[in-house]
């Protein structure tokens, strides 16, 4: 019998000065210390843009519309036994402050500097994507 693949979408939150927000995971879980963009595991029967809308309010008690959400890129993770599949979505719209509600910190840094911190292995591939995606020009930054 096959593995079903976990879905997880994550939010590359980009503030006015093109910083991307990671936040760090807590002590006691899987990749424990490692900066991760915000984000989680999408429940059954959910749509994952809505899945990221609600784990952006538990996380970061954010409100976002799940339309503010612009996929970027995915990556397939974990292990033969739990496979993967991560969803990347940049999103510039956001009301409410972001606070480390279920993070040890949150940290805010250019997305070519992401790679310097220590992620979870699929996040460097998906902090390569957001650097490339935003050098290429979203499209409403297109004049
Ligand atoms: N949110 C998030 N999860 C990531 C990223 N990269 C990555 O490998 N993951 C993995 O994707 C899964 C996300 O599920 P989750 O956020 O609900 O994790 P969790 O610790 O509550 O559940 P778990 O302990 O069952 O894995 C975790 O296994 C996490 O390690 C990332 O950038 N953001």
């Amino acid at each position: 019998m096959t593995n079903t693949i976990i879905i997880v979408v994550a939010a590359a939150l980009i503030d006015s000065a093109g910083r991307t927000l990671v936040q760090q995971r807590p002590p006691g879980k899987a990749h424990a210390g490692l900066w991760e963009f915000p984000g989680g595991k999408v429940e059954p029967g959910e749509r994952p843009d809505a899945a990221l809308a609600r784990e952006l309010a538990e996380e970061l008690g954010l409100f976002v519309e799940p339309g503010a959400l612009e996929p970027i890129g995915f990556v397939q993770a974990g292990t033969p036994e739990r496979p993967m599949l991560l969803l990347l979505h940049a999103c510039r719209d956001w009301q409410g402050e972001p606070a480390a509600l279920e993070a040890t910190a949150l940290h805010w840094d250019r997305p070519e500097a992401l790679a310097a911190l220590p992620m979870p292995p699929a996040d460097y591939p998906l902090a390569a994507a957001l650097a490339r995606w935003l050098a290429a020009g979203m499209p409403h930054d297109r004049r």
